[in-house]
């Protein structure tokens, strides 16, 4: 009787990367319509061979033929839906239900929902798999697996390869799952590939292959190993096929100059005699149910945005950063940045007036037709620094002030010298007739703590400015201009923005982008490296999917949360904040919105890039403060050495940042240079992500 063959493997040779050699010389064939047991020691290269049977890895040498589609190490082929495959980890997000999984794969393999709820119904009973809506992530690892086996068989592939998908299965599942195996292939003509620790278990196989060290020891049935090696037990066949192996090489290592004795050896000799039974032959019967269904690319794109929906809006924790992250630091950058100081405390050496009466001397002012008189005028001064800008604290001297200053307790001292106000008379009634003692005891000396740059530099301001309200209320109750309090310089209404512009207006523009940005990398790399590492992004290519599709199911899903971000940053800051946009509004939400796509795809590059959760998390933060030091909005660029600032023209998020600027605070448009780079630097990153993203996709599946 000739059969067909379902998998020919021909000196297959596989190792990762310069490491040792994991497949070494294997050759393989299993027929059609039968069930092969493929059986070895943790580590022997099992599910290397199965991953590149699938296509998902790659052989360095040798090579596969899979239901007569041939692949060698140039030649890659994914077969989809005639195959069906369950990986030896479960594969599945935690977020699916039962249902979920089986309409995903269903729908990834062509299935249509009336199918699909057929299969579900049928294998919910033989597998007894937990109710419907119940959650990958609360079940145990036996209900997952059955879960996992159930989907890689939902769309009756030609061919089924099983990597270990009896693991921690109770006797009487495993032997549902067997005789459920072992009727499909034989009423069916389904081929089954299978991987198993349970030895015993693959009795029931029409031909189990016995690797070790990456060789395949022996093909054979099972009786035949049985009846060859006189033992009951196929374990213990098994380890009598290990001794001959060991002592086959140990015979090849004391006769040198004999050629080369391999484990293909031992191999041939079963080999043999199964090539008079299993004829390679180039005729597949054609399978109906799998040829004659078309998988669209709709119904594909439909399952892959339907699974990135269900894996965003179940995982709550994640849904809730996403949501409330965007409120909570819009709220703390309105509680936290740009307000002014409070609380300070400055204080006062008066050798004129002491201490003022507290608050009750304000000096007095009296003028005959020639002269202002001046008394005690260093109270007024010094009573009118209220609390707006800091408490006023008394001392006896400028040496007890200045200590407290070290001490932290006091912010500054001002002193007023004890003939301040007649020096300042003289200085306001006739400044020719001024010696330089009238101008230094006219004097108000402050002395600032400047180690704390921001408090230091707002005292200055505000005293500076309360010094001249002053100074105008002296000059015109001695009935002089109030101009003469001016020094000789005026600085007129602002071409753009407005003098009551903060620290905060400065820095909001730069804040949107870099919170936008880093929430929607925080959120892709978060799914994308979930997708990789929990096998489903591997298990979807082999049924068909290509990465570009999951790629842009991703960026379907993900640009909806960067839109509803965008949303939200905008109503936070401008209606609810109360900042002006003089610009076009329409335009700050596309390049917000941009921007935010931008990080999305800086994430889809991190998560191909780097290899699990802790280095992308580490790339995510490690890029995000160099971003935020460099992109103007902490500091001006024109403050940075030439280089960084190039540096920084060049970073994702620091044009941009200037776009934004330029649309709310000058009303710049489209059509201004400092709106349109911007953008264009936004478009280049994000295709520069994008080309990355799908060369190192592509890079990871030849490895
Ligand atoms: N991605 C990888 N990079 C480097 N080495 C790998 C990789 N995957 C597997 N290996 C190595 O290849 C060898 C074979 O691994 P493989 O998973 O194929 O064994 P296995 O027979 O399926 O083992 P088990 O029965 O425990 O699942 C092991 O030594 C393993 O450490």
């Amino acid at each position: 009787m000739v059969r067909q063959n379902a998998v020919i493997v021909k000196n297959a040779t596989k190792r990762y990367g310069k490491g040792e050699l994991v497949l070494d010389n294997l050759n393989m064939t299993v027929s059609k319509s039968s069930i092969y047991g493929l059986l070895g020691a943790s580590g022997c290269g099992k599910t290397t061979l199965l991953s590149c049977l699938v296509g998902i890895r790659h052989l360095n040498d040798g090579e596969i033929s899979v239901l007569n589609e041939k692949q060698t190490s140039k030649k890659f082929i994914i077969l989809g839906p005639r195959v069906g495959y369950m990986p030896q980890e479960t594969s599945l997000i935690g977020e699916f239900s039962v249902s979920d999984a089986f309409y995903y794969f269903g729908r990834i393999n062509g299935l249509d929902n009336t199918e699909i709820e057929l299969k579900q119904e049928f294998f919910s009973k033989l597998l007894q798999l937990p109710s419907s809506s119940h959650l990958l992530k609360n079940m145990s690892g036996g209900e997952k697996r059955r879960v996992s086996f159930a989907v890689a068989l939902i769309h009756h592939p030609e061919l089924l390869i099983l990597d270990e998908p009896t693991v921690g299965m109770d006797s009487i599942m495993r032997d549902n799952i067997w005789n459920y195996l072992i009727k499909i292939t034989k009423e069916e003509g389904i081929t089954v590939l299978i991987t198993t620790h349970y030895i015993e278990e693959t009795k029931n196989a029409d031909k189990i292959g016995l690797m070790r060290d990456g060789k395949m020891l022996t093909e054979s049935s099972p009786q035949q190993l049985l009846e060859r090696f006189e033992c009951s037990l196929l374990e213990e066949a098994f380890i009598k096929l290990c001794d001959v192996q060991n002592n086959a090489v140990t015979l090849n290592e004391a006769q040198r100059s004999e050629p080369e004795s391999t484990s293909s050896d031992v191999l041939n000799q079963d080999q043999d005699q199964d090539n008079n039974y299993y004829t390679e032959t180039n005729e597949i019967p054609v399978c109906k149910t799998v040829t004659e269904r078309r998988v669209s690319r709709w119904k594909k794109f439909k399952a892959l945005v339907i699974k990135n929906g269900i894996q965003v809006l179940r995982n709550y924790a994640g849904l809730v950063f996403a949501i409330l992250f965007p409120l909570l630091q819009g709220g703390l950058f309105f509680f936290s940045i740009g307000n002014n100081p409070k609380d300070l405390m400055i204080g006062i050496v008066n050798d004129e007036a002491g201490n003022c009466n507290y608050d009750k001397n304000y000096g007095y002012i009296w003028g005959d037709e020639i002269t202002c008189h001046f008394n005690n005028l260093s109270c007024r001064f010094a009573n009118n620094i209220n609390s707006s800008i800091a408490t006023q604290i008394y001392y006896d001297n400028v040496l007890e002030a200045k200590n407290d200053v070290r001490k932290g307790q006091i912010t500054g001292v001002m002193y007023f010298g004890q003939n301040f106000s007649k020096a300042l008379e003289v200085r306001v009634n006739d400044i020719t007739a001024a010696d330089d003692l009238d101008f230094i005891d006219s004097e108000i000396q402050v002395f600032l703590d400047m180690s704390d740059h921001v408090i230091g530099s707002f005292m200055k301001e505000k005293l500076f400015k309360r010094f001249i309200e002053i100074y105008k209320s002296i000059m015109k109750d001695c009935q002089l201009s109030p101009k003469l309090a001016y020094i000789p310089i005026q600085f007129e209404d602002p071409l753009y923005g407005t003098e009551d512009l903060t620290y905060a207006d400065f820095i909001v523009p730069t804040y949107i982008i870099i919170l936008i940005f880093f929430l929607a990398n925080t959120v892709s790399t978060a799914l994308i490296i979930s997708d990789r590492l929990q096998g489903l992004w591997d298990r979807s290519i082999v049924q068909g999917v290509k990465s570009e599709e999951i790629l842009l199911s991703h960026i379907f899903i993900q640009s909806i949360i960067v839109l509803i971000h965008t949303t939200m940053l905008y109503l936070l800051y401008f209606p609810i904040w109360g900042l002006e946009c003089k610009g076009s509004i329409f335009m700050l939400i596309i390049i917000v919105f941009l921007n935010g796509f931008c990080g999305l795809m800086y994430g889809f590059f991190l998560s191909v890039i780097l290899n699990n959760y802790t280095m992308a998390f580490y790339g995510s933060i490690g890029s995000m403060f160099p971003l935020f030091a460099l992109n103007g909005g902490v500091w001006p660029l024109e403050g940075l050495p030439i280089v960084l600032r190039w540096i920084s023209y060049m970073m994702p998020v620091t044009l941009p940042s200037a776009s934004v600027r330029a649309i709310v605070y000058k009303g710049s448009s489209i059509f201004d240079s400092d709106v349109y780079v911007g953008l264009l630097v936004n478009c280049v990153w994000i295709l520069l992500y994008l080309a990355i993203s799908i060369f190192g996709i592509r890079r990871l599946k030849s490895l």
